[in-house]
């Protein structure tokens, strides 16, 4: 696979406060890449950046081929982005909406319409293009909005929170959009979620705080080196087990009768299993989830 954003060294400050200190990352062209963090960590100064927004004061990035700052022209067209604050006119329907929007790319009225015809399908926004935006339902909003993305057939989809807010039906729905994109259209995905079952499906993770990149990695590997797995046994004989364990010197702690054991990977439960075979009643292996990754990262709880 080959990267299809590059980010290094870059950093922005407001004022005396360094919302960005210098952070590296690069992105796989065709993944779904999720940018994780506590309020306040700087993901949107850092997409603001890469979205032409925001100059950086250092550091350099390319999109899609295009140097940030020396081709920005180049970066927009390749880009798309879903802002948490939608820019449709609540007054427009969805359809007068896109053409408005569509009219920005110096397309002839065919291929405008063809344009708009696609989008609209991409994001499965059909049903309600002649309904003015502003009565739309949250969800359809949210779908509205992810074509007014698509016009200008974006290699990058930059989406910010695009599900934040909904209920968790129309989540699904939408992440189902989002998917499709990625799978079916090969777009990659750029998205900030505080939803980490969300960000579990993704590609790859960067988890920022404080301006830096704290962990980067799969779901798999951040999970394998920040949450611990849990084995949790119920025993016939509760003193036997703790002996067993003590033997081992495994760690244990000991709620309602039930011992729980943290392991390194799931796999190592079997060891422990092996050797007290006969004095379990009962058991459970609970994986550890992005949200004790996020915890133990950043200290502190996922702040939607
Ligand atoms: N235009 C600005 N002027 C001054 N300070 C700003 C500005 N934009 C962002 N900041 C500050 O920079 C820091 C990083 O903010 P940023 O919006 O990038 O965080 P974030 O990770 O996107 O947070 P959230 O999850 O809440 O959207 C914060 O302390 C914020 O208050």
């Amino acid at each position: 696979m080959s990267t299809i954003i590059n980010v290094k060294g870059l950093a922005k400050s407001f004022g005396s406060l360094e919302a960005v200190r210098g952070v590296d990352f690069d992105v796989e062209q065709g993944s779904l890449f999720a940018f994780l963090g506590p309020n306040g960590a700087g993901k949107s100064t850092t997409i603001d950046m890469l979205t032409t927004q925001l100059k950086p004061d250092a550091g350099e990035a390319t999109v899609a081929g295009y140097r940030l700052g020396r081709d920005n022209d180049g970066i927009r067209s390749a880009i798309g982005i879903v802002f948490q604050d939608s820019l449709l006119d609540p007054l427009l329907t969805v359809e007068e909406n896109l053409l408005v929007r569509g009219s920005f790319y110096k397309l002839s009225r065919s291929e405008l319409k063809a344009a708009v015809a696609r989008a609209v399908e991409t994001a499965g926004a059909g049903d309600f293009l002649k309904r003015p935006y502003g009565k739309l339902s949250g969800g359809q909003r949210r779908r509205a909005d992810i074509a007014r993305a698509l016009i200008h057939t974006p290699q990058v989809l930059f989406l910010d929170e695009p599900t934040t807010g909904l209920d968790p039906q129309t989540r699904q729905n939408v992440w189902t959009t989002i998917r499709r994109l990625q799978k079916e259209r090969g777009m990659t995905i750029f998205l900030t979620t505080h939803y980490m079952e969300e960000a579990a499906q993704a590609d790859r993770i960067v988890v920022m705080d404080h301006g830096k990149v704290l962990a980067e990695g799969t779901p798999y590997e951040l999970k394998e080196r920040y949450a611990t797995d849990m084995l949790k046994l119920k025993p016939h004989d509760a003193e036997e087990l703790a002996a067993y364990l003590q033997a081992r010197s495994a760690s244990y702690t000991v709620a309602s009768g039930i011992f729980h054991i943290p392991v390194a990977e799931t796999v190592r439960a079997l060891d422990i299993i092996d050797g007290c075979r006969s004095n379990i009643a009962g058991l459970e292996i609970v994986s550890g989830t992005m949200d004790d990754v996020f915890l133990h990262l950043t200290g502190t709880e996922v702040r939607a």
